[in-house]
């Protein structure tokens, strides 16, 4: 949403890096960074406020913001989609369905109040320009002549994303301040789409207005994953080929696709967690030491990561599909018992991949991902296995399962927040006796402070500016190139999936694609 031609000139010489023909001072202001102007005033309208993002994270994370006092003094939040609510009937769905961390804090009901008071909603179809232009004349009534500067969050279906970002630019974009559009995932379904939406997105829209999401990115442990690695001097020696046997990416879920089956059947799993939530996290895990903590340096990194990978290959993956389950007396769903779901499809509920990564650091060591829904239970880590100590004096008191003897970095992303390093421990005693201990840092037990939701780092980010938790183009069209062949490849052939109970551990050729890499999963069920 350009305001000026001259102005999206300028913005696409800062995207390409040559933004010397204006001053720093210019470039901050272009590149939308100086939000701290005393008299202006975000209009945040979550388009697509009535579905089920808006309700269970979009306002919730807003209202605990507002609450934490983050958002500007001059702040208004407007909810846009096509059925029809009044204002006070949006305020009703959002106190209903607002529950997040701040439910029990002192004052939170007078807060929320005041948070409410700050909300309205404007019905309207994503096509009209029209309506949003009636929009813009609300939103300007709210701004009082102060700088607006206007955030769009489009918590809608792909399919519309376009339009929605046609007509707000050309009836609904701020006319002096910044103007900004949140993508929710998925952003496409394969390279090719991916970049037609891309394409859709660019005629009305410049590089640096556009925030990807990918809410895993604003993990407390992910966004911790830099931190721990390139400010401890113990780490950053070991992260390479030298030192680790492999990387282990896990996203468990201990329930189905409840509800969203619809959606799911036309994206699967590797859509909708490896290529963006678990590829996110490898390249971050995986990177070389940025030139500095700049978004623009980060993502050049990522981007580095993600050329350097081979596209995955048929071989090297695993797909699988929940069946229906009986335990205890409950009777769990197969994925195909879905209504929205054909009974015949072949979607993957499940898959597990080995990737490689074709560079000086990381020649050689398997980074596997896993990642299914319907499993026993809901867990999400970065697990480091690292090699064999070289003529382990102590070896014999490992047996012959040398592997169970190897140092183990887990990175808990969630729940139950933890960072624990696998050591081998003498076993206090006038015998040599050794055991396997973690040195374990738990996040409840060393933090009062409560962890914040993706959500509320995320959209604070792109209410400030900050670019370096979302994701860049290139590097989704990196990211894109990775799975693209595979997942045609999948689709073409037909692959059948394993089932699995709902409820299991997963298809069992999961366990067949590590043992070929000599990796054994981590076990996630009987650990702190
Ligand atoms: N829900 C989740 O947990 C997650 C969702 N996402 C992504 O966020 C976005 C929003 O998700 P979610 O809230 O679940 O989506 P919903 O299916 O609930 O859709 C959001 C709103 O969009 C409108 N809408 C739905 N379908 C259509 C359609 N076919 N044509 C036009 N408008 C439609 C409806 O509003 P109305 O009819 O009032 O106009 C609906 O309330 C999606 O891109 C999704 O992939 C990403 C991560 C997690
Ligand atoms: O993006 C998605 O993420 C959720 C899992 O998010 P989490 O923060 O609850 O771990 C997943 O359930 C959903 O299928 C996917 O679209």
């Amino acid at each position: 949403m350009p305001v000026s031609p001259e102005k999206e000139i300028d913005l696409k010489k800062v995207e390409n890096g040559v933004a010397s023909a204006i001053s720093a001072e210019e470039h901050r202001d272009l590149a939308g960074l100086n939000t701290s102007k005393k008299d202006s005033t975000v209009s945040i309208t979550v388009v697509g406020a009535s579905g089920d993002l808006a309700k269970k994270k979009i306002f919730p994370a807003l209202f605990a913001l507002y609450y934490e006092d983050c958002l500007p003094e001059h702040f208004t939040v407007f909810g846009y989609a096509r059925s029809k609510m009044t204002d006070a009937e949006l305020r009703n769905m959002v106190s209903r369905t607002l529950t997040c961390r701040i439910d029990k804090r002192e004052n939170c009901s007078e807060k929320m109040d005041q948070f409410l008071r700050r909300c309205f909603y404007h019905s309207g179809q994503y096509d009209s320009e029209e309506n949003f232009a009636e929009l813009d004349k609300k939103l300007k009534e709210h701004e009082a002549g102060r700088l607006s500067n206007r955030l769009f969050y489009l918590s809608i279906p792909p399919n519309i994303f376009i339009d929605v970002v046609k007509c707000a630019s050309k009836s609904a974009s701020s006319a002096n301040g910044w103007t900004r559009v949140i993508v929710e995932k998925p952003f496409g379904r394969d390279s090719e789409s991916s970049a037609a939406l891309t394409r859709g997105l660019k005629e009305y829209l410049v590089e640096e207005q556009i925030f990807r999401i990918d809410h895993y990115l604003g993990k407390e442990l992910v966004e911790n994953l830099s931190v721990l690695r390139f400010s401890n001097l113990v780490f950053e020696p070991l992260w390479s080929r030298q030192y680790i046997r492999n990387v282990q990416l896990i996203f468990s879920e201990d329930f189905g696709t409840e509800g969203r089956g619809g959606y799911f059947d036309n994206y699967g799993i590797i859509r909708d967690i490896m290529q963006n939530h678990l590829l996110q996290i490898l390249a971050l895990f995986a990177m070389e030491t940025p030139v500095s903590l700049d978004a623009e340096d980060i993502r050049n990194e990522k981007v580095k990561v993600l050329r350097s990978m081979r596209p995955l290959q048929l071989e090297n993956v695993v797909i699988g599909q929940y069946k229906s389950h009986t335990k205890g007396g409950v009777t769990y769903p197969a994925y195909t018992d879905d209504k929205t779901v054909p009974k015949d499809s072949l979607t993957p509920t499940f898959a597990a991949a080995a990737l490689f990564i074709d560079n000086a650091r990381w020649d050689g060591v398997p980074f596997l991902m896993k990642a299914g829904k319907a499993l026993h239970t809901k867990r999400a880590e970065i697990r480091v296995q690292f090699r064999h100590v070289p003529g382990n004096l102590y070896k014999r008191s490992f047996g012959t399962d040398l592997d169970r003897a190897t140092n183990e970095l887990v990175i808990r992303v969630q729940p139950d927040e933890a960072i624990y390093l696998k050591i081998n421990n003498k076993i206090p005693g006038l015998g040599m006796r050794l055991d396997r201990s973690n040195l374990n840092l738990h996040y409840a037990a060393r933090y009062s402070k409560e962890i914040p939701d993706a959500y509320e780092r995320l959209l604070l980010d792109a209410i400030e500016g900050e670019r370096r938790l979302f994701i860049r183009s290139d590097e989704l069209d990196a990211a894109w190139a990775l799975f693209t062949p595979l997942l045609k490849e999948l689709e073409e052939k037909k692959i059948v999936p394993e089932l699995y109970p709902y409820g299991s551990r997963g298809p069992v050729g999961a366990h067949y694609l590590a043992s070929k890499y000599n990796v054994r999963w981590g076990d996630l069920s009987c650990e702190h």
